[in-house]
């Protein structure tokens, strides 16, 4: 696999970089909608024998602009960056997102970035992109600049099935607690990563020793409950045995114990106990919401129920190949 050219700063694109077809976007979540733009975007760049950029922002402009309304990411920073390295492109440019950038005017930006920085031939975006000050510029300005600058315009149609595929209906599906919803708009499961850190030690003397993510995980927490997934160690090579597990995942406050523990995403790898997974970075990814998470009378009820959950997770789990 060919590497990816990451930067930060249009006037230091790499010279292999440019001339160029690019497209522009927050991409959270990186989902099936954004994903056929970029396919587009790759296929474009084939066309014209030139490499595919992908321009998109870090923080989120909403982040930046108005706090108050910026939405909980599903896939923030790094872990956005590293699902769109996986989509064919060539080059990511990152462009810090300031209150002083966020001034510039359509022209100034398509300027500046797409012209004098990736010397752009070619953009290729949904068709409802907005850019520039106070969201001013839209595929129309695209275009009359295109014809200026001597760049094409590829507008994509919304897609989906049934529904537009969107990153607010990812995001609603996670706070339902409705993995497998998020999932099929994402075309994958969606993830959380983080380091496992030390918990009460109490799942061990259950029988289900869970790795607990640090409270700085990345990525979009779901609804509290019980999920079945997969643990994957990033330290660990693709391919390699250990790698990626199936694993039932508690996603709560651990209610039938009176420690008021903060709401913790744990998961428990099925069938292993001989695992040392301690500082170790990992994914967890949510693939069917088993049950919602309860405040059991007892240890041996949270035992019978935990038992009936890593079998039920167990039947989804088989019947899926982790890709
Ligand atoms: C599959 C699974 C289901 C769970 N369901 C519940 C639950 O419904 N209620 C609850 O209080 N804790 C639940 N837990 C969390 C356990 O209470 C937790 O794993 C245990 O207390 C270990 O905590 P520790 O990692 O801090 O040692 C569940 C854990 C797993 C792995
Ligand atoms: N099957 C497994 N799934 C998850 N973690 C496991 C498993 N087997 C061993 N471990 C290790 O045990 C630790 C969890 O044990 P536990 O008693 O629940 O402690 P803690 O409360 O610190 O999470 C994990 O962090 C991991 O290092």
């Amino acid at each position: 696999m060919s590497t990816v050219h990451r930067f930060t700063d249009p006037a230091s694109t790499p010279d292999e970089l440019r001339p160029c077809v690019v497209t522009l976007g927050n991409f959270d979540g990186v989902h099936r909608g954004h994903k056929a733009v970029l396919t587009q975007l790759v296929e474009t760049g084939h066309d014209l024998g030139l490499p595919a950029v992908a321009v998109t922002f870090d923080p989120h402009p909403l982040a930046v602009l108005h706090p108050e309304r910026a939405p909980q990411l599903i896939s923030p920073g790094s872990i956005r960056d590293d699902l769109l390295e996986t989509t064919g492109i060539d080059g990511l440019l990152v462009l810090p997102f300031t209150k002083e950038f966020a001034q510039q005017s359509p022209e100034e930006f398509v300027r500046t970035t797409f012209v004098e920085g990736l010397h752009a031939k070619a953009v290729v975006v949904g068709v409802d992109t907005k850019f520039g000050c106070r969201n001013s510029g839209d595929v129309d300005t695209l275009r009359e600049l295109g014809a200026t600058h001597g760049f094409e315009v590829v507008a994509i149609e919304d897609v989906g099935e049934g529904h537009r595929w969107s990153s607010t209906s990812v995001r609603q599906a996670l706070d339902a607690g409705d993995v497998a919803a998020a999932a099929r708009t994402l075309g994958r499961p969606h993830r959380v990563v983080g380091t496992v850190v030390h918990g009460h030690h109490r799942g061990r003397e259950l029988g289900y020793p869970t790795a607990n993510l640090s409270p700085d995980s990345l990525g979009l927490v779901p609804a509290e409950g019980v999920y079945a997934g997969w643990l994957t160690r990033l330290g660990i090579e693709a391919g390699e045995p250990d790698r990626t597990m199936p694993a039932a995942i508690s996603i709560g406050t651990n209610p039938t114990f009176d420690t008021e523990d903060r709401r913790t995403v744990e998961a428990y790898v099925l069938d292993r106990d001989d695992l040392d997974l301690y500082d170790e970075r990992v994914m967890v990814e949510f693939v069917e919401h088993i049950r919602p998470t309860l405040r059991f009378e007892s240890i041996d009820d949270l035992l019978v129920a935990m038992a009936k959950d890593v079998e039920q997770c167990r039947t989804v789990l088989t019947q899926i190949v982790h890709s």
